[in-house]
């Protein structure tokens, strides 16, 4: 007798009837021997590989390293593809896609006869929805990150993916940079497997994951090509055996203390807006309350991370100089106290971490800017919120009244941003509508629109912008994204005309237009939503269902989980 719970598995494996012959006749095509069903836990492996998933591309290396663990701890690893989503491939953005994912991963860890699941991730969107899907069966589950590039290089310098292009970008129509030079650069930006190499998006998801304790420590910056990172595959294989033996669950690790320590975490590496949708969404999913109210526990916490967009270095020199680990030291005793994957307190994390260059990873007592949170912005044209990101921005912006110019869509944007008669200054304040989760739909990263043609020439390389949309975490500038609600959806960002003065107010936490309520009314009585251009599919599914960026973006039905084992079999 053995008071051990039965292992979900044994429900398709264990069985000496005619449906435990076709769960394991059809598996052992591939050759598995008896001894594999015997009762060992066995491990899905969700992959995200695909080679339209260039941050994705090193996985299947990453997968028999996870294999190799499980095998040697005595588990039986099994690998499956799960929808993966290139997020610089895809149109109209990977993000309209992300719930599709997570809809995925969930359903197939749910159908499949697994007892834990390793999640092979990291290109921006494929982190969030295996993480949303996972925590919605809630099945033990550990991440193993894709790892960033090795560091861009060009002309003899560093350069970073995404924020060196937005840079290059503006030289060239600025008239400082040849499109030959344009054009040869981007052969020295991806240099290898893995993520972008800035604190973009991708890593800032794979640090986050780290500081919540989703991950083993050093996850987050260890090159995607580096042979550490395919031995912590292996360690990872080896602990999910342990955890599911452990029964430890994704809902034992997400709490809320753990949501606000990657919050904590963002500011300190100076991570990317779009860890505040994904978050949310996650925290959804596992029914821990959330809202953008919390992200301001961060507020004055200093940037440690020198890393692009908002330093000079890159993800190769944070990985060298120590990684999370550092940082969670630094963090020290802003952390709150919550369980990691090892079963122990997240400050084990931190445990023996050295920092070996004080200029990539800074202390507290030295840091690259004295608050680097999120700020969370309300007003007349954000009811329901909108973020910026200060550490990204330029300070003398921060606080600041102009006229607004707006542009009713991207389209409109494209047509008319190079116009030298665009009746533009540096102090007016670029509106952008139509691009939230409805109206693009997808909120794609067009929230750092470019600078008006006449005044990039003129050398302004920053100006106040706001939008419904989200911006690439390697952008850079005083871009106020995720306005609550979007354009499309009726909110007042839809009302807002070109001349109607701006106040962004950083500070205060304020975005408004002056303009009566009055006035905002006769406008409201007159406005229209622009006609729905994805009338079928999945898109179509996602505009009827998807809640706003304050909630996370997520499908309605979605937030929560069922974690109930199928009962019913299937022949
Ligand atoms: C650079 C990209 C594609 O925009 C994205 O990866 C991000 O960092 O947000």
């Amino acid at each position: 007798m053995t008071d051990k719970k039965e292992l979900r598995s044994r429900a398709w494996y264990g069985k000496n009837d005619k449906d435990g012959f076709i769960h394991r006749s059809w598996m052992k095509n591939q050759g598995f021997p008896d001894h594999a069903f015997d009762g060992r836990p066995i491990i899905g492996i969700c992959n995200t590989w695909s080679e339209l998933t260039p941050c994705n591309s090193g996985l299947r290396v990453l997968a028999e390293g996870v294999k190799r663990g499980v095998w040697e701890a005595g588990g039986f690893p099994v690998e499956f593809p799960v929808t993966s989503l290139g997020e610089t491939q895809m149109k109209p953005t990977a993000m309209l896609f992300r719930n599709l994912l997570a809809m995925d991963v969930e359903e197939c860890i749910r159908a499949y006869g697994i007892d834990g699941v390793v999640l092979l991730g990291g290109c921006d969107k494929t982190t969030p929805g295996q993480l949303m899907g996972a925590a919605s069966v809630d099945l033990p589950a550990i991440v193993v990150s894709s790892g960033p590039m090795l560091n861009g290089k060009w002309q003899g310098k560093d350069i970073g993916s995404g924020t060196d292009v937005w840079k290059f970008s503006e030289a060239v129509r600025a008239g400082d940079m040849t499109l030959q030079d344009f054009m040869a650069a981007e052969s020295g930006m991806s240099r290898s497997a893995g993520v972008c190499m800035t604190m973009g998006t991708a890593s800032t998801m794979a640090s986050l994951v780290e500081a919540m304790g989703l991950a083993l420590p050093t996850n987050a910056a260890l090159p995607a090509v580096d042979a550490r990172r395919t031995a912590l595959a292996h360690l990872t294989g080896k602990r999910i055996v342990e955890m599911v033996e452990e029964d430890l669950k994704p809902s034992d690790i997400l709490t809320k203390e753990a949501f606000e320590n990657a919050i904590l975490a963002n500011a300190a590496v100076g991570g990317s807006t779009n860890a505040v949708v994904h978050l949310l969404a996650i925290a959804g999913r596992v029914g821990v309350d959330l809202t953008l109210k919390d992200f301001e526990i961060a507020k004055d916490i200093p940037l440690l991370v020198n890393c692009m967009p908002s330093g000079k270095y890159l993800m190769e020199d944070f990985c060298y100089a120590g990684g999370m680990p550092v940082i969670l030291k630094e963090l020290g005793d802003h952390l709150r106290a919550a369980k990691t994957v090892l079963g122990k307190d997240i400050s084990d994390y931190a445990k023996g971490a050295e920092n070996f260059n004080e200029d990539v990873i800074r202390t507290m007592q030295n840091p690259l800017r004295p608050a680097s949170g999120l700020r969370v912005l309300k007003g007349n044209i954000a009811p329901d919120g909108a973020i910026i990101k200060p550490s990204a921005a330029s300070d003398h912006l921060l606080v600041h009244e102009g006229p607004a110019h707006v542009f009713e869509s991207i389209e409109d944007l494209k047509a008319t941003i190079d116009d030298p008669d665009l009746p533009v200054t540096p102090d007016t304040v670029l509106v952008l509508k139509g691009c939230g989760p409805k109206g693009y739909p997808g909120m794609p990263e067009v929230g750092n629109m470019p600078i008006p043609g006449k005044l990039v020439k003129q050398g302004v390389r920053d100006m106040v912008r706001v939008s419904d949309a989200r911006m690439s975490g390697t952008a850079f500038g005083t871009v106020v994204l995720h306005v609550a609600p979007e354009a499309q959806a009726g909110g007042p960002l839809g009302l807002v005309k070109t001349g109607d003065m701006v106040r962004l107010d950083t500070l205060k936490g304020t975005l408004d237009i002056l303009v009566s309520d009055e006035e905002l009314a006769v406008r409201r009585a007159e406005w229209q939503a622009e006609p729905e251009q994805y009338t079928r599919g999945y898109a179509r599914l996602y505009i009827d269902h998807v809640l706003q960026a304050d909630r996370g973006a997520d499908l309605d039905f979605l937030v929560g989980k069922d974690t109930r084992t199928p009962w019913r079999e299937s022949h």
